[in-house]
C-alpha cells in the first residue's frame, strides 16, 4: 500500500499544481511539506488521546501521505526506512535504544 502510494507521489513530480495536490505540495517546497507533516502529526496525536478510532484512522492516513511526500521530496526511498524497521525486529525497544547511535552520529555515518 505505502509503496503504491509512493509511486503515485513520485509520478506527480513536475505535474500541474492545479491538477494535483501532491504537485502543489512539491511546488511549495520542503519547508511547507515538513510543516504539513508536523500539523498532521499533531492532529493524529490529538485524535489518539481523544480515542475516536475513525478520526484517528483519518488523521493517520493524512500523516502517512504527507510523510511519504516528504520522503519523496528528500529522495529518501521507503525501502531505507523499512530496512531500519526490519533491523529492529526481534530486538526489544529498550535494547534498540541502548544500541542507537548518539544524536549527530547518523549524519556522519551517512557522509
Ligand atoms: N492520500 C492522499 C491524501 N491525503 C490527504 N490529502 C490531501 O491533503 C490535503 C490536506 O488538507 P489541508 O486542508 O490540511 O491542506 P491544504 O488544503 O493544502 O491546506 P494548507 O496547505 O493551506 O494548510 C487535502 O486536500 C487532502 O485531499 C491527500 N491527497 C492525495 N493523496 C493521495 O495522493 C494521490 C495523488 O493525489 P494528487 O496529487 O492530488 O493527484 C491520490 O490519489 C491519493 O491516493
Amino acid at each position: 500500500m505505502l509503496d503504491a502510494l509512493h509511486r503515485v507521489i513520485l509520478s506527480r513530480r513536475g505535474a500541474d499544481p492545479d491538477q494535483s495536490h501532491t504537485a502543489r505540495l512539491f511546488a511549495r517546497g520542503r519547508a511547507k511539506i515538513a510543516q504539513k507533516v508536523g500539523e498532521e502529526a499533531v492532529e493524529t496525536v490529538i485524535e489518539g488521546i481523544r480515542g475516536d478510532k475513525a478520526k484517528l484512522a483519518e488523521e493517520s492516513a493524512d500523516l502517512l501521505y504527507h510523510l511519504l511526500v516528504l520522503w519523496a521530496d528528500a529522495d529518501l526511498e521507503p525501502a531505507r526506512v523499512y530496512a531500519i524497521l526490519d533491523g529492529r525486529r526481534g530486538t526489544s525497544g529498550i535494547e534498540e535504544k541502548k544500541n542507537r547511535k548518539p544524536k549527530g552520529k547518523a549524519e556522519e555515518a551517512d557522509a
